[in-house]
C-alpha cells in the first residue's frame, strides 16, 4: 500500500499526492510584479530589500532558491514578519493557481501537518517526535476556511507562457501539466504504474483515483515502453504513461529516446492530435537538465520527421526555470536552423 492509500485523518507529509502543498512544488505566482516559479523562491525573495536582488529568485528553482535565501541575512525584524510573508506566499500560490485551490479544497477538514525529517520545528513538525508548531500547515488551514467560506476567490485561471515554433510543431510552456490543452499529457512513471512523486503524483490527484484503478490493470510497465489510459478528471481525454532512465545506467539515453518514440506512436496510434510531455527523467531521475532537453528534441524531431503526415503537435510543459531555460535554448537553436518563425506570448 502506498503513502496515500492508507487512510488518515490527517495529512502529516506534503509528499506524492500532497506533494502540492510543499513550497517546493513547481507553480508559477506573482507577487509584487514579480513572477515567481514556486512558493518556496518567492518566500525565500522576501527576505530581499533590494528588488533587482528579490528579481534574481525569479529564476530559481526551490533548492536553490533555500540555498540562496539561507546565504541571505534577513532584514532585523524578520522573525516578527516570516508568517505574515509565508501567508501572502501562500495566498498568491493558491489564488492564482485555481486548480491548486481546488486541490486543497479537496483536503476537506484534515489536518494538514508539515511532517518532516529536518527538524524544522516552527514551518513543521518533527515526524518521529510529533514536536513542532506547524505554521506551514496552519497557515494552509486557515486558508483552506478562508476558500470555503469565499472569503477569498481563485482567480478564472492561471497565467502562462507559450512559446511556439511551428516550423517545428512543437510547442513550449511554463505551465503545470496537468493544466494543459492538450488531449493527451504524458506521465513521467515508475514501472508500477501505480503513482509516485513528482509529476507523476500530480497526474494521478488532478485525474483521481479511477486512473490508479485502470493503471492496476495494466500490469507495469518497462522503462522506455509507453502505455495508454483514459485522463478521468483531467481536461486531457487520455494519459501515456511512460518509464525513464535514471541517469547514468547503462542505454539510459537509448532508452530515454524510446520513451518520447514509443508515446509518439502510442498517441498517433490512437488518432490523438496534440500531446504534452513533461521533461522526462529530469526530474528524480537526474538527467541533467541540457542533456535531458537535448534528448527529448532530437527524439521528438526524429518522430515528427518520419511521419510528416501526420497531424500530431507537440507540447513540452516545463515548469522548472531550469528546464524551461534548456528547452527554449535548444528549440530556438533548432528553429533557427530550420528559419522557422518564433513567437512568444503571455497566456491567457
Ligand atoms: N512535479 C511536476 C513536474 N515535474 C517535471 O516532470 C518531469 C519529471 O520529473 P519527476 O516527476 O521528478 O520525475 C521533470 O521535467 C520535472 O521538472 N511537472 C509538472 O508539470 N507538474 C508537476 O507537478
Amino acid at each position: 500500500m502506498r503513502y496515500y492509500e492508507t487512510p488518515r485523518i490527517s495529512i502529516d507529509r506534503f509528499v506524492e499526492e500532497y506533494e502540492f502543498l510543499n513550497n517546493f512544488y513547481p507553480c508559477r505566482m506573482e507577487l509584487d510584479n514579480i513572477v515567481y516559479p514556486n512558493a518556496e523562491a518567492a518566500y525565500q525573495a522576501q527576505k530581499c530589500t533590494d528588488t533587482e536582488e528579490k528579481r534574481v529568485f525569479s529564476q530559481l528553482d526551490p533548492m536553490a532558491a533555500k540555498r540562496r535565501g539561507r546565504a541571505l541575512s534577513p532584514p532585523p525584524d524578520w522573525d516578527r514578519v516570516r508568517r505574515r510573508a509565508m501567508e501572502r506566499v501562500l495566498r498568491a500560490k493558491f489564488l492564482q493557481n485555481p486548480e491548486l485551490a481546488a486541490a486543497l479544497l479537496d483536503t476537506g477538514d484534515r489536518m494538514l501537518q508539515e511532517g518532516n525529517g529536518w527538524h524544522d520545528l516552527y514551518w513543521g513538525v518533527d515526524l518521529k517526535t510529533g514536536a513542532g508548531e506547524n505554521h506551514l500547515g496552519l497557515l494552509l488551514m486557515a486558508l483552506r476556511a478562508d476558500l470555503r467560506a469565499g472569503r477569498l476567490v481563485p482567480a478564472a485561471a492561471n497565467l502562462y507562457h507559450r512559446a511556439a515554433f511551428p516550423g517545428l510543431r512543437i510547442c513550449l510552456e511554463d505551465r503545470d501539466i496537468t493544466c494543459s490543452d492538450c488531449a493527451c499529457i504524458v506521465n513521467a512513471a515508475n514501472e508500477t504504474l501505480l503513482g509516485g512523486s513528482g509529476v507523476d503524483g500530480a497526474i494521478h490527484r488532478a485525474a483521481g483515483p479511477e486512473l490508479r484503478a485502470e493503471c492496476r490493470l495494466l500490469g507495469g510497465c518497462r522503462t522506455g515502453e509507453a502505455k495508454l489510459t483514459k485522463g478521468y478528471r483531467l481536461k486531457a481525454a487520455h494519459v501515456i504513461h511512460t518509464v525513464g532512465p535514471v541517469y547514468g545506467g547503462p542505454d539510459g539515453d537509448e532508452a530515454l529516446s524510446a520513451c518520447y518514440q514509443n508515446a509518439l506512436e502510442l498517441a498517433a496510434a490512437h488518432h490523438i492530435p496534440t500531446i504534452a510531455f513533461p521533461i522526462l527523467s529530469a526530474g528524480k531521475f537526474g538527467y541533467p537538465p541540457q542533456k535531458a532537453a537535448e534528448i527529448a528534441v532530437a527524439a521528438v524531431r526524429r518522430w515528427l520527421e518520419a511521419h510528416p503526415e501526420s497531424p500530431m503537435t507537440v507540447t513540452f510543459s516545463c515548469v522548472q526555470p531550469a528546464l524551461y531555460a534548456a528547452m527554449e535554448k535548444t528549440l530556438s537553436r533548432l528553429a533557427r536552423r530550420g528559419s522557422s518563425a518564433l513567437t512568444s506570448d503571455p497566456v491567457p
